[in-house]
C-alpha cells in the first residue's frame, strides 16, 4: 500500500515536472519568437519610411521591401502551429484564417502581380499590417516578460477597432486592382481541355475569395472585440470550441 503511494507520488512528480520543461520550453520559445517578429516588423516600417523619405514617392516601395515581407508573414505561419499544439490559448481558425489571408495577399496577389505593386491600396494595407504587428509582438513579448507597459495593452486593444477595417479596405482594393490583370493574362487559371480534365479560373476564384471576406471578417473582428472587453474590462466570456 506504502508503495504504491509512493508510486503514485513520484509518477505524480515526474509528470509535474514534464509539464514544467514543456512550459519553460515555450515560453522561452514564444518569447525568442515574438521579439523576432516585432523585429522584423520595425525593419519593414524603418525601410518603408526610409524609401518614402529618400525617393518622395511610394512607386517602387513594394520591390524594395518584397523580401523582407515575405519572409516575416509567411513565418506567421507557425502560429498556427502554436494553436494546434497548445502552447497559445487561441483557435487555431481564428488564427488560421487571419494568417491565411495575409499570406495569400502577398503571394498571389501582390508578389504576382507586378502592375498593382505600385497602387495605394497596397501601401495602405502594408502601412496597417506593420502598425498592428508591431503593437501585437511587442504585447506578447512584453507580456510573457510579465512587464507589460499600459500603453502597450491599450494599443493593442483599441488600435484595431480602426486599422482592422482598414486593413481590409486595402486589400479588398488591391485584389480589385488585379482583377483585369488576371483575366487578361489568365494567370494560375487552367482552361479546358486538358490532360487533367480539370477547368479553374483564378479571376473567379479571387471574386469568391473577395466574397468570403463578407462572412469571414465580422468573426475576427468580434472575436477581437472580445478579447478587448476580457483584457481591458476583465469581462469573462465563454468562448465556442472549435
Ligand atoms: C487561402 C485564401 C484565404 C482567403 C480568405 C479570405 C478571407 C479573409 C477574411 C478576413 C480578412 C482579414 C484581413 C485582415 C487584415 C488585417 O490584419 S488588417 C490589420 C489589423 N488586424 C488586426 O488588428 C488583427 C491582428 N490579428 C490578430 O490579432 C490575430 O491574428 C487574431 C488571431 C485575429 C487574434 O489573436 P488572438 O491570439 O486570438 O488574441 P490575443 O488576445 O492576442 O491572444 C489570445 C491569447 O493567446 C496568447 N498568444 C497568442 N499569440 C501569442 C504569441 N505569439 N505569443 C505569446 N502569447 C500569445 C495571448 O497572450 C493570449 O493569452 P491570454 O492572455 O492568456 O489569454
Amino acid at each position: 500500500m506504502a508503495s504504491s503511494e509512493e508510486d503514485g507520488t513520484v509518477e505524480e512528480k515526474e509528470n509535474n515536472n514534464k509539464k514544467r520543461t514543456i512550459s519553460t520550453l515555450a515560453t522561452a520559445w514564444l518569447t525568442f519568437y515574438n521579439i523576432a517578429m516585432t523585429a522584423g516588423w520595425l525593419v519593414l516600417a524603418m525601410a518603408m519610411m526610409r524609401f518614402y523619405i529618400q525617393k518622395g514617392t511610394h512607386k517602387g516601395l513594394y520591390r524594395s521591401i518584397a523580401r523582407t515581407l515575405k519572409f516575416f508573414q509567411t513565418f506567421a505561419l507557425v502560429e498556427v502551429g502554436h494553436c494546434a499544439i497548445g502552447i497559445v490559448r487561441t483557435s487555431v481558425i481564428v488564427t488560421g484564417v487571419q494568417v491565411c489571408s495575409r499570406i495569400f495577399m502577398v503571394w498571389f496577389i501582390t508578389n504576382s502581380i507586378r502592375q498593382i505593386q505600385s497602387e495605394e491600396s497596397v501601401i495602405l494595407f502594408l502601412v496597417v499590417w506593420t502598425v498592428t504587428e508591431i503593437t501585437r509582438y511587442s504585447y506578447y513579448t512584453f507580456n510573457l516578460l510579465h512587464h507589460l507597459p499600459y500603453f502597450i495593452k491599450w494599443a493593442r486593444y483599441n488600435l484595431f477597432i480602426v486599422l482592422y477595417p482598414l486593413g481590409v479596405v486595402g486589400e479588398l482594393m488591391t485584389i480589385y486592382a488585379a482583377l483585369p490583370f488576371v483575366r487578361r493574362s489568365g494567370m494560375y487559371s487552367m482552361r479546358l481541355p486538358n490532360v487533367y480534365n480539370v477547368s479553374f479560373d483564378y479571376y473567379y476564384c479571387l471574386i469568391v475569395v473577395m466574397l468570403s471576406y463578407i462572412p469571414l471578417f465580422p468573426q475576427l473582428y468580434f472575436h477581437m472585440l472580445r478579447q478587448r472587453r476580457k483584457v481591458l474590462h476583465g469581462e469573462v466570456i465563454v468562448e465556442k470550441d472549435d
